[in-house]
């Protein structure tokens, strides 16, 4: 969710991937300051971010959008991991345009923390590097990754490998057989046997605001990398297949109407560029990111569906407590132009029991309808 360009800020001299990674730090503020502003909680995100404290808050409209988005994710992340990990399974997932995420500390110290095989972070190298930095700087979050022993730096300071989590610096934009998966298919030196990416276990994509600045093409050979991955995994060559792949995406869409232009004419002069949100015009548009590689259950909800229909009453009551809201029209108009969509891919052999529970897998209608909170 972005702020307007910045009146002190000249971005006519950036490259246009220094505007794409500057994206990072629009993501990472916006979650800071609804944390602070108490929409929501991550003891982490302020470990993520030079000097936190002193980062001003958001607008309203800011953080209700960050609330709506954040929640909704890790509700689906809870729910995949509640479904994929029965019977003491585990899994692994995969953060593509990972950014200052601090998901990953959040999972490491929830309750699911016993299901991560594997958390794997991508991004830029530029941003990859920041990370590492701040991981090594913060006792906070260096002790959740392991003992000191534990983590290792290579790549020139670019990659950082732990116990179950990995940041690993690739352009995405790249063929993913040259780039991605030079990382990803490779054992680590201590672990010859095995790659960092399981071919055998449950894992879940989360394009989280990356695939939109992407060409449609380099979108598209990402996601069929991972389905030829785990193709080649439910193969017999592969010990223990039958890996069911999920993805969850969230980003702008339907921006060719007045709105959206207005949105791109922002980003455009911060030298941000969309080509990834061209294919995407409606809601009903999106699920395609993944039905035409094969994923079967496939559903996509805009934001200010999920603040109207799947937020519980009682929460957009103490949201609205937290601060003055004035533009309802507009916070409207934003969130109907962001969605999450969400797909699942299994194995051509699955049994109908986990069809059954895969196509039950989403967000859970409100507990009380809110229409008057809008
Ligand atoms: C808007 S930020 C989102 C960060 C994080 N996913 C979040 O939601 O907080 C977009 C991130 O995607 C990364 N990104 C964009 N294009 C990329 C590419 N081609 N390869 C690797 N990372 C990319 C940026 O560097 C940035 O960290």
């Amino acid at each position: 969710m972005y702020p307007p360009p910045h009146p002190n800020i000249s971005y006519r001299n950036q490259d246009s991937d220094a505007a794409i990674r500057l994206t990072d730090s629009d993501a990472a503020l916006a979650r800071l300051s609804a944390v602070k502003k108490g929409y929501m909680q991550d003891p982490f995100i302020k470990h993520l971010i030079p000097r936190a404290h002193l980062q001003p808050p958001r607008p309203p409209l800011i953080n209700i959008g960050t609330y709506v988005r954040s929640e909704a994710i890790d509700n689906l992340i809870d729910e995949w991991l509640e479904i994929s990990c029965q019977d003491g399974k585990k899994c692994q997932l995969v953060s593509l345009g990972a950014g200052s995420d601090s998901r990953f500390w959040r999972l490491a110290t929830g309750p699911h923390k016993d299901k991560l095989a594997a958390y794997i972070e991508v991004d830029f190298p530029d941003v990859t590097t920041k990370k590492a930095m701040a991981l090594r700087k913060s006792r906070e979050l260096s002790a959740i990754l392991g003992s000191p022993e534990q983590i290792k730096i290579s790549h020139g300071g670019t990659a950082l490998h732990a116990k179950n989590y990995h940041l690993l610096p690739v352009d995405l934009r790249l063929p993913p057989s040259e780039s991605l998966a030079t990382f990803l298919a490779k054992p680590l030196s201590d672990n010859p046997s095995n790659p960092i990416l399981s071919h055998s276990l449950p894992t879940l994509l989360i394009f989280e605001c990356v695939l939109v600045y992407m060409s449609p093409e380099a979108s598209s050979a990402l996601i069929q990398w991972f389905v030829d991955y785990f193709h080649q995994g439910s193969s017999s060559t592969v010990a223990g297949g039958h890996a069911p792949l999920a993805g969850i995406v969230y980003e702008m869409f339907g921006l060719r109407d007045a709105f959206g232009q207005v949105m791109l004419n922002n980003l455009k002069s911060r030298n941000v560029v969309l080509p990834g949100a061209e294919p995407y015009p409606t809601i009903s548009s999106l699920p395609h990111r993944f039905l035409k590689h094969g994923f079967t259950t496939c559903h996509a909800l805009s934001l200010r569906e999920i603040r109207r229909h799947y937020t519980n009453h009682s929460e957009l009551k103490r949201i609205s407590s937290l601060e003055m809201l004035d533009e309802v029209e507009e916070l409207n108009l934003v969130l109907e132009h962001y969605g999450i969509t969400w797909g699942i891919k299994l194995p051509d052999a699955s049994d109908a029991a986990s069809n059954l529970s895969w196509g039950k897998w989403g967000l859970k209608p409100a507990e009380k309808a809110s229409e008057e909170m809008e």
